[in-house]
């Protein structure tokens, strides 16, 4: 469902867990930063409303969205992680290097997800234009690091 017919901070509560004693990574791309500063402050604040302790919840920061695979993987694969949220903001230039780096990002971080067996989270905002990715990280359609972070909660409750 196209995210102007679905907030994307809007998330019915099944599968939601308590997440007290649960660490997580998150990795944000320094590239966009207006926009995946806005992620973040999403994810980590719910959460932190959900019940994630502070001191559970590892930030790293890469260069770009394109680092995130690798940023990721240098966090499932410590056994103490137990889910890993990805966020970066991808916004089509004049060429297709936006669509390299966005097919990249998408496999890597599935494959990351794949080979540790935990929640590795895709909330990377691949938009035409910046008005877009504003809307989209805590604008008219909500944010989709709220997004990203209730998806691995859920993804820990189904996670037995
Ligand atoms: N154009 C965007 C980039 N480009 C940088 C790449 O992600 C990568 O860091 C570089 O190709 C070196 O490997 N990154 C974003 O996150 N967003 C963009 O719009
Ligand atoms: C997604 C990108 O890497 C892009 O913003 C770079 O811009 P351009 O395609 O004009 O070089």
């Amino acid at each position: 469902m196209a995210s102007n017919l679905k907030n994307l901070s809007d998330y019915s509560g099944k599968n939601v867990v308590d997440i007290s004693n649960k660490r997580f990574a998150v990795v944000v791309a320094e590239w966009n930063d207006q926009v995946t500063g806005a992620l973040y402050a999403g994810a980590l604040d719910t959460l932190l409303q959900h019940g994630a302790k502070k001191e559970h919840i590892v930030t790293t920061y890469v260069p770009g969205t394109f680092e995130l695979s690798l940023g990721a993987q240098w966090q499932a694969e410590q056994h103490e992680i137990d889910a890993v949220i990805c966020l970066g903001c991808v916004i089509q230039g004049e060429t297709r290097h936006f669509d390299f780096i966005c097919d990249a990002v998408a496999n890597g971080i599935t494959q990351v997800g794949l080979k540790y067996g935990k929640p590795v989270i895709f909330g990377v905002l691949t938009t035409d234009n910046l008005k877009q990715a504003l809307d989209r990280s805590g604008g008219k359609h909500g944010n989709k690091g709220d997004e990203a972070a209730i998806t691995a909660i859920k993804m820990l409750g189904i996670k037995k």
